[in-house]
């Protein structure tokens, strides 16, 4: 078991035994728990000779009853609980690039939200080595305080109405960024890497590909600085040559700090791998360092 004492001295977020269940609502068809209700309902209905001896009185009583019948026979909703990750422990490092892969619905992209703060884990814990005097813990820090370092590229970036630049200053108008400022000259730096112009911040953000809406979406978390980046297949919408200099980019961002780190969900393991320090894989929720 890893402890905060005993984890690597380059760690930078670290994780253990972190079990993650699902309580899906599903429906189910219930035909069986008034097997009692039936019976009396078949009996009245097969019993006619009892039937006309109660008249109007006693054919209320058999409608009541087969009413209620069918309502215990509605689709009922129950819980079932599923366990999405068993056991996951693991370290990222600074400075490093672990790449996960994974046979779809493994729980990749489960792990992330739970990692970025954004789903709740039911057992296990997750700190954070902000420096070598501070160390955060999941369970004790706030969910907004947690998030601007720990960040989540999300597979399917959620873009505002209005201009590139909109979308690229709209974390600041959050009270959490308050205290930090946009830098245009920052983005225009970006942009050279992904081969764009500066004419692309005044593109509406409506017009733009799904590509383009990745790199967007990866602008407006890169800006913000986070420490720890977890990202859900990031290249998945891009051609090989937008995929190649985002990829340039964010391992440029790695390497521009010492005390950053990158967890990287991908299925284009030719692309990333040869960059990648670490290989975990995931099978059915059970994750292999
Ligand atoms: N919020 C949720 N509630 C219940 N079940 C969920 C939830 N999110 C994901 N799951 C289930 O957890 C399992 C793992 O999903 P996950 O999205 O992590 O897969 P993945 O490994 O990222 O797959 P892919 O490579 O296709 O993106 C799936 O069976 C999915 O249906």
């Amino acid at each position: 078991m890893l402890t905060s004492d005993s984890s690597n001295d380059n760690a930078l977020l670290v994780f253990d035994d972190v079990w993650v269940h699902s309580n899906r609502p599903t429906t189910i068809h219930v035909n069986h728990t008034d097997d009692n209700i039936f019976k009396d309902a078949s009996k009245t209905t097969v019993n006619s000779a009892s039937k006309n001896l109660f008249s109007n009185a006693s054919h209320s009583i058999f409608n009541k009853l087969t009413r209620k019948t069918a309502d215990r026979t509605h689709n009922q909703q129950v819980t079932d609980e599923q366990v999405l990750i068993k056991a996951a422990s693991g370290q990222l490092a600074q400075g490093q690039l672990t790449v996960l892969t994974g046979a779809s619905g493994s729980g990749k992209s489960v792990l992330l939200r739970v990692l970025a703060g954004l789903s709740p884990l039911a057992t296990g814990n997750i700190w954070l080595n902000v420096d070598k005097n501070q160390q955060q813990n999941i369970h004790e820090t706030s969910a907004i305080e947690w998030r601007t370092q720990v960040a989540l590229l999300a597979q399917h970036p959620q873009l505002i109405e209005g201009s590139v630049l909109d979308n690229l200053q709209l974390p600041y108008s959050l009270h959490a960024n308050q205290h930090s400022s946009f830098n245009i000259d920052w983005h225009i730096k970006q942009l050279g890497f992904l081969q764009r112009s500066q004419a692309f911040l005044q593109q509406s953000a409506a017009h733009l590909s799904g590509g383009e809406r990745q790199l967007v979406n990866t602008l407006r978390l890169l800006q913000l600085q986070p420490q720890v980046l977890l990202l859900d297949e990031p290249t998945a919408a891009l051609d090989a040559e937008t995929a190649n200099n985002l990829i340039q980019l964010l391992m440029h961002w790695l390497q521009a700090e010492p005390h950053r780190a990158m967890l990287w969900v991908t299925h284009d393991t030719q692309t990333i791998l040869p960059f990648a320090n670490e290989h975990w894989n995931m099978q059915a929720g059970t994750l292999n360092g």
